[in-house]
């Protein structure tokens, strides 16, 4: 039997180029306690940079300031990628996205508008012309911001193929250089998909003259076969997500897409530019800054994507690892170095490994800072692994609101068969120290309560959610919490070695992001 399986062994030719769109800070974004600042949305677009995706959708202007000055900063931070910001067919939306993406090198209007029957009538309550002519129009007003204009015709895979075509042709004359085909309801399945592009391909007379993008929803669970089955049959861009986040069941996962088309090179007739080795820590990234955590079994990017338990699979693997592995850990950014830096370990290699991660100190003091606590840590636990970097320069950086109005000072907490769990919070808030006790359920809900109890928020707790990051029970924990308030949504994290102490700067961390108006947070939607 004849196996052709590798990249290794396909036949070099020359492949079209396949433009990866990133939306994680706009369709990601749009996942309820998703919400992120505009300081997370730069770090975000920094690392999305380092990975070399080709387009950043940052946000869209007109939903709120915050979004606005989200977008206008990623615009003026990133080089090398175009930055794109997102618009209804209304002139305010494209007017604020046009002054948002102004500072950028490569600037990108995305506006779009639905297409469905249904859509058209329930929701927009607009007849197709009417459809068609602010669709043109909603163009030809993007144009004048620039060159660079997408178009959407929404929920495009329960729209009639006449219509799209006929759509896709006027906006197309009027100056669209993108064509993104959403299946805004996760409700293709490949074949159809694929087919999909193939006639609008054809039937499309100017479709040479703009590149078409799949855009998918993952409602089934199709997102990522349904954006393979687009390439196939013509579609050039693909509109993805890190770690697959995004609404409800999530768009495209972007490294299942990338690593599908780079270890397939026999089947795909596409390249990407992508910085595979940089998956890993935009995965890890994308999941502190958000709370979202990665399932263990998840493709690429999951703790077990390349671990192996079975003693068959590890026999084989040690006698020739590709028996059972179709990409090495490495390539995706699993550092297989197994300790990397100990309390012996200086200043350089501390600053040389994060700076590999992708952390870079913009001051002598942040990094003097951050060196501190890493020796903190490293005389707590023995063995100190780049989650557990990233993880402290995350607490300490990241989760940083600007306007901080509360920290933890001092945490002491007792539990005791038959005796109900307490806790004793110091906080600092606002200038004073304060101290408070409370009993509860746990040790985590003594700390909320007594927490609670001086900073009087009266929010409610959505999610509560602990992660171990590396292995053995000196591991550093993280902790998500979300709180709601007056339908205002926010996240915040917390890492620390005691998981109660993680607990406690998590909530914190998402008391200062409720108090601090500035942060963007999401309304209670779909909850
Ligand atoms: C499939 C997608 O992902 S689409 C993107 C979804 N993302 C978001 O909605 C996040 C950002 N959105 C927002 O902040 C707000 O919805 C805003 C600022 C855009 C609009 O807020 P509001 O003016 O209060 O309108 P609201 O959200 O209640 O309703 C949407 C309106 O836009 C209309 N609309 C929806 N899509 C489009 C479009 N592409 N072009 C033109 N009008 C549109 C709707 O018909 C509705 O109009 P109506 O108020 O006349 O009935
Ligand atoms: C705005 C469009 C492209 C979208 O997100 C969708 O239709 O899912
Ligand atoms: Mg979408």
């Amino acid at each position: 039997m004849l196996f052709r399986a590798t990249n290794l062994t396909c036949e070099k030719t020359m492949k079209d180029h396949l433009v990866i769109f990133d939306t994680t800070l706009r369709d990601g974004e749009q996942s309820p306690g998703a919400s992120m600042t505009k300081e997370e949305k730069i770090r975000i677009a920094k690392q999305l940079e380092k990975l070399r995706v080709d387009v950043i959708e940052a946000g869209f202007p007109a939903a709120s300031i915050g979004d606005f000055e989200s977008v206008q900063a990623v615009a003026s931070v990133i080089k090398d990628s175009t930055v794109c910001g997102l618009a209804r067919a209304v002139e305010n939306d494209i007017r604020r996205a046009g002054e948002a993406i102004k500072p950028a090198n490569s600037g990108r209007i995305h506006t779009f508008i639905a297409t469905s029957p249904i859509h058209m009538e329930k929701k927009l309550r607009m007849s197709p012309d009417e459809v068609v002519e602010r669709a043109v129009w909603a163009v030809k007003m993007a144009r004048q911001y620039t060159d660079n204009v997408e178009f959407s015709p929404e929920d495009a895979g329960r729209s009639d193929a006449d219509f799209l075509c006929r759509v896709i042709e006027a906006v197309i004359a009027a100056g669209a250089t993108t064509i993104n085909i959403p299946d805004t309801v996760g409700y293709n399945v490949p074949e159809q998909f694929g087919a999909l592009f193939k006639d609008l391909l054809t039937r499309v007379p100017n479709s040479d003259k703009a590149i078409f993008s799949a855009h998918c929803h993952n409602d089934l669970g199709l997102a990522v076969a349904n954006s393979l089955a687009a390439v196939q049959n013509g579609a050039r861009q693909v509109e993805c997500t890190i770690n697959g986040l995004g609404e409800r069941a999530g768009n495209t996962a972007l490294e299942e897409v990338v690593m599908a088309i780079k270890t397939r090179q026999d089947v795909f007739s596409v390249d990407t530019r992508i910085n595979t080795q940089e998956i890993v820590p935009a995965s890890r990234l994308v999941a502190n800054i958000t709370g979202f955590a990665v399932q263990p079994n998840k493709a690429i990017v999951g703790a077990n994507a390349f671990a192996h338990e079975s003693g068959i699979h590890q026999d084989g693997v040690l006698k020739h690892r590709e028996t059972y592995e179709i990409m090495r850990a490495q390539d995706v950014g699993w550092n297989d170095n197994k300790m990397v830096l100990g309390k012996h370990s200086g200043r350089n290699a501390f600053k040389t490994r994060l700076l590999e991660l992708g952390v870079e100190f913009e001051t002598e003091q942040e990094l003097n800072d951050a060196f501190v606590r890493f020796k903190e840590l490293a005389d707590r636990k023995h063995e100190i692994y780049d989650e557990d970097l990233q993880s402290l320069v995350t607490d300490n950086n990241i989760m940083r609101v600007e306007n901080e109005s509360y920290r933890l000072v001092a945490l002491k907490v007792a539990s005791e068969t038959g005796e109900s769990p307490s806790a004793e919070v110091t906080l600092w808030i606002e200038g004073q120290e304060q101290t408070a006790k409370a009993q509860g359920g746990g040790v985590v809900d003594a700390t909320f309560k007594a927490i609670e109890s001086m900073v009087k928020s009266g929010s409610s707790l959505l999610l509560y959610a602990v992660s171990n990051v590396t292995n053995g029970t000196d591991a550093l924990g993280e902790t998500a919490v979300r709180l709601e308030k007056a339908g205002r949504i926010v996240n915040g994290q917390g890492a620390d070695t005691d998981i109660v102490t993680a607990s406690a700067k998590a909530y914190v961390n998402a008391l200062n992001k409720l108090k601090d108006s500035s942060v963007k947070a999401h309304p209670q939607v779909g909850l």
